[in-house]
């Protein structure tokens, strides 16, 4: 369930008086997604998503993630276009939310990705590197490493109450990552493309979404995120290496690791684990019971944050 602000017909048309994408002829809530309220739009002149940003993104850098989209979209990558109104206004308010219509890409996003989809995701991962290269504008990761020992401490030591492991594993990840690699190339990179931010038409990748996270990181972190989300199955307890390779042959093919970043990569693997053991954590331990998100299980990045503790740099390209 993914609609926390409700959007009336008559708010609807009151809201698009302002663009020239004619009128509602179809409104319905998006049930998939976590963050915020998402509609489907459909108007005399085309499909939209209707997105109001709830709290869980930062509402400050709203205007950085248009901008990013924006610009990824002018370059041709399959990265829905934020809609600007008559006056070239892109960020706008709805019933009290920041909110904003993008286009709408057709495809759907897989539970379980082939190689040749895992393909297709890293060559469009490669594709977004090259296209963020130039731009100009840098974003600190607020959920990158210098922070991962705040965010375990804001757990409270209670993370032994979602699994006796826990603790441990944390501390394992933060001792594994405290000499980080920070000489490796950095760039703006999504951080979330997990495949459930990546919409295929069978093995091509039609869109690239939920840049809410995207950031100045390492790029080859935000390869080791990718890599975590795609090659394991849900639960974290099987790896895929035929999967791992076709991603990194897929990214060969429009970008590439250098050898340090190889060499780096089971540490980077540990990093991106941690990073969604600590978020999922503190989520786990601070959502209400009745609220209506859908906890992530901890401990599915847990196990992929062992297998990257015991793994060398050719496991992680599935060699
Ligand atoms: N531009 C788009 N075109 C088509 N579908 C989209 C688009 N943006 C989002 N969606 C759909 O809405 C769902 C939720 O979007 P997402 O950005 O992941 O939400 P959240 O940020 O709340 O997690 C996606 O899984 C996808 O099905
Ligand atoms: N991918 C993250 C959570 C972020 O949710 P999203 O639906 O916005 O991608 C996780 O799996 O913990």
């Amino acid at each position: 369930m993914a609609v926390y602000t409700p959007v009336t017909a008559a708010d609807l048309t009151a809201f698009l008086q302002r663009y020239d994408i004619g009128v509602a002829t179809s409104f319905k809530g998006i049930a998939e997604g976590v963050q915020n309220s998402n509609f489907l739009l459909e108007t005399t002149c085309g499909r939209y998503v209707l997105t109001l940003y709830e709290t869980r993104v930062e509402i400050a850098a709203l205007p950085w993630f248009l901008r990013l989209t924006t610009y990824l979209a002018d370059k041709g990558l399959p990265v829905p276009r934020p809609i600007v109104d008559r006056e070239g206004v892109a960020l706008q308010v709805l019933n009290g939310r920041p909110a904003c219509v993008i286009a709408f890409v057709t495809g759907v996003s897989v539970t379980e990705p082939t190689p040749e989809q895992a393909r297709a995701a890293g060559a469009a991962m490669g594709a977004l590197h090259r296209a963020t290269a130039d731009f100009g504008e840098p974003r600190v990761n607020d959920l990158g490493q210098p922070f991962w020992a705040a965010m375990a401490a804001r757990c409270e030591g209670r993370t032994g109450e979602i699994d006796a492991a826990l603790p441990g594993v944390i501390a394992t990840g933060l001792a594994a990552t405290a000499d980080w690699p920070v000489s490796l190339a950095s760039a703006v990179v999504h951080t979330d493309l997990f495949p459930d931010n990546v919409l295929m038409l069978g093995g091509a990748v039609t869109g690239l979404i939920d840049f809410y996270f995207a950031c100045t990181d390492l790029r080859a972190f935000d390869y080791a995120v990718t890599h975590s989300a795609w090659c394991f199955s849900d639960d974290g307890a099987r790896y895929f290496p035929e999967r791992a390779a076709a991603l990194a042959a897929g990214y060969g093919e429009t970008y590439g690791l250098t050898e340090a970043e190889v060499a780096a990569l089971p540490r980077l693997g540990v990093g991106a684990a941690l990073r969604f053991v600590l978020t999922r954590a503190y989520d786990w331990l601070n959502t209400p019971a009745d609220a209506l998100v859908t906890k992530k299980d901890p401990m599915a990045f847990a196990r992929r944050l062992d297998w990257y503790a015991a793994a060398t740099p050719d496991m992680v390209l599935g060699v």
